[in-house]
């Protein structure tokens, strides 16, 4: 906090001598000025805890002065105290107040009253000025407390995309896809709705890693996802890697023929794709077989039911030969 001010005005340095006089002992820095003109100047360069200011001066009087200082932003606050000789009745008094002194003192002046008003107007003034130091302090803290409380939702929302994603494919992990059965499964037994599972595993995905290296496996399991992310469906429906090569589409509201359509476009986009992969004893390149099972849900059994329906389904394909799809419903017919 820095040293109070006060800005004594008095055209004859005879009074200004004498207002210093006055004014010894308070912890404030005088500034003097012989006239109105020099006083407007002065406010323009200081912010000023207090003005004593004279009334009758040559040029502008002291009720100019204060006039003009209320008229402006930055010197309209600044308490001013009228020290004048001249006592013309309550008139003078009144004009004083118009102008927006807010105080009025007769020379000679009675030193208690003085110095008695002035420390009053310092004290004034230091609390505004702590009170504005610690609303600056509180505005900043506030800004630091909205910046973390940002990083905060962003780290919370990186953590719940870090523990519900798959980090190889992007696609929803076996974690989220296990909540997310368990709850369109609560649904289906509320609404009687049917709930249906593709199951996608790789066909002969040893040998191809055994043959093209594991890293080349990787790029085959990123693409056979962006695959998957490309087929249109429903945005209530949820893709998966829930395995190593093995993945998943979870279709509420959708009854058997409505899922084989689905495992029937995604195994033909697989194939399409004709990945080249050698040592497939069943093709020259990457496909998939696909186990498919539909259920309405019943609220005593348990979600993994439709789960274990579908992995049979899947077994069914590869017995079949792979690179085809069979569902569950449909007495385990190969339906591709
Ligand atoms: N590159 C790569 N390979 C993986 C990953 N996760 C699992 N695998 C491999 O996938 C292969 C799966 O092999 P198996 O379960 O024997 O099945 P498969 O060879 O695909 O044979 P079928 O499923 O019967 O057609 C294993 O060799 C695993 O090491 C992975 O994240 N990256």
């Amino acid at each position: 906090m820095g040293t109070p001010k006060i800005l004594i005005v008095d055209d004859r340095p005879e009074n200004l001598l004498t207002l210093e006089g006055l004014l010894e002992g308070f912890d404030a820095e005088l500034v003097r000025a012989t006239s109105g003109e020099q006083a407007l100047a002065h406010t323009l360069d200081h912010d000023f805890a207090l003005i004593l200011l004279d009334v009758q001066m040559p040029g502008m009087d002291g009720f100019e002065v204060a006039e003009l200082m209320r008229g402006n932003r930055k010197t309209k606050h600044i308490p001013i105290i009228f020290v004048t000789a001249s006592y013309k009745a309550s008139e003078h008094v009144f004009k004083g107040y118009e102008s927006g002194a807010v105080d009025y003192l007769l020379k000679p002046l009675n030193t208690m009253v003085f110095r008695s008003k002035v420390g009053v107007f310092i004290e004034l003034f230091q609390q505004r000025q702590a009170l504005s130091e610690k609303t600056l302090e509180f505005d900043r803290k506030l800004v630091e407390l909205e910046e973390l409380q940002q990083q905060l939702e962003e780290t919370n929302e990186q953590l719940l995309m870090l523990s519900t994603t798959d980090g190889l494919t992007g696609l929803l992990n076996w974690r989220r896809f296990d909540e997310l059965l368990n709850e369109e499964w609560k649904r289906g037994s509320r609404t009687g709705r049917p709930l249906s599972l593709v199951l996608m595993d790789i066909d002969h995905f040893k040998a191809y890693n055994d043959t093209y290296g594991h890293q080349v496996g990787d790029d085959c399991l990123r693409e056979v996802a962006a695959t998957l992310v490309k087929i249109p469906m429903r945005a209530m429906d949820k893709t998966a890697r829930i395995g190593g090569e093995e993945f998943a589409v979870l279709l509420p509201e959708t009854d058997c023929s409505g899922a084989i359509e689905v495992a029937n476009r995604i195994r033909e986009c697989v194939d399409a794709l004709e990945k080249p992969h050698r040592s497939s004893p069943t093709a020259g390149n990457v496909t998939i077989s696909v186990g498919v099972a539909s259920l309405v849900p019943t609220p005593g059994d348990p979600a993994r039911k439709l789960l274990e329906l579908a992995d049979v389904a899947l077994y069914q394909a590869k017995s079949d030969g792979r690179n085809c799809c069979c569902c569950h419903q449909c007495s385990l017919e190969s339906i591709a």
